[in-house]
């Protein structure tokens, strides 16, 4: 299976936090939902995909393609969507695709044209009147309209209601019709992924915890409920983090087969959702 996007032992560092290390594969025809708290470096990250922040360390590649060489044709292959007004002040969206739709060789105006009226967007008023709604629909429509193979998102759903938000969804999945198309993009909405994702990578405190399926996911994480007289220095090495009340003990674990053959029925196993694996590993990164 072909990676689209390749990071291999990519290092940031700023002042007061880092990315280390990171080796973070997209792969091509699914959708890759990145998530992680504040702060974990989602955005971080997307920048150098994006190549809008040089990595300390480590390579970039996308499509096989690096930035120092191919840097126009990449672009090329990429819709990019990002949170906020980025749009210069007094413009509209006509005014926006004039200068735009040169820089793509692949530029349609009939799509866009399509995704104007089908966003609702006014094409003569000024963008930055624009609501965040409108503005990430703006940012949309000029994404989608050169044909990009690949289609990165930061945050796309942060401050939309919950109507366009499923819109937006819905919009992603009948691109993904298309096979070859890859998208990955950020969220802290985790219901968003499991509508629509393939692939979750987690990132904690600048590290990746994981990137597996959506099913791999389910498969092996597990919420663990039972008495306190349970744990011991052995059996608590199945788990990740565990929560320790006067009444029992509540656990992450990320292999729910031996958590199964270490406890057999004498604990209450659930399956994790994306919210619960971030809750409880909200203290960073174990390394057990
Ligand atoms: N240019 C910079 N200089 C110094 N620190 C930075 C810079 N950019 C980001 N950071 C720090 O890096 C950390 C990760 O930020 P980043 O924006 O990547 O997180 P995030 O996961 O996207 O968070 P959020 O979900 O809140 O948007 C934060 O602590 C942030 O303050």
């Amino acid at each position: 299976m072909e990676n689209v996007v390749e990071l291999t032992n990519v290092t940031k560092t700023f002042k007061d936090f880092s990315i280390k290390n990171m080796d973070l594969q997209v792969k091509q025809g699914f959708v890759t939902g990145f998530i992680g708290a504040n702060g974990a470096g989602k955005s971080t990250t997307i920048k150098m995909i994006m190549n809008l922040l040089r990595p300390d360390a480590g390579e970039v590649k996308l499509f096989g393609l690096d930035y120092k060489t191919h840097e126009k044709a990449m672009k090329e292959r990429i819709g990019f969507v990002y949170d906020g007004n980025v749009f210069f002040d007094g413009l509209n969206l006509k005014d926006i695709k004039r200068i735009v739709a040169p820089a793509y060789k692949q530029w349609d105006d009939t799509l866009f044209y399509r995704y104007v009226e089908q966003f609702e967007l006014p094409l003569t008023k000024a963008m930055k009147t624009f609501s965040k709604g409108m503005q990430m629909k703006a940012s949309l429509a000029i994404a989608l309209s050169h044909h990009a193979e690949l289609i990165i998102m930061d945050e796309p759903t942060a401050g939309l209601d919950p109507i366009f938000r499923r819109e937006l969804l819905d919009l992603l999945q009948e691109l993904m019709m298309d096979g070859d198309r890859t998208i990955f993009f950020s969220t802290h909405i985790t219901t968003d992924l499991d509508r629509i994702a393939d692939y979750i990578a987690f990132i904690q405190s600048g590290e990746l915890v994981f990137n597996q399926s959506i099913h791999e996911v389910a498969e092996n994480y597990a919420l663990v409920k039972g008495g306190l007289e349970l744990l011991d220095r052995d059996t608590e090495k199945a788990f990740i983090h565990i929560h320790r009340a006067p009444t029992g003990f509540e656990a992450l674990a990320d292999n729910m087969k031996a958590v199964k053959s270490i406890f057999g029925d004498t604990v209450v196993i659930e399956r994790a959702s994306l919210e619960d694996i971030m809750y409880y590993m909200k203290g960073g990164v174990p390394h057990v």
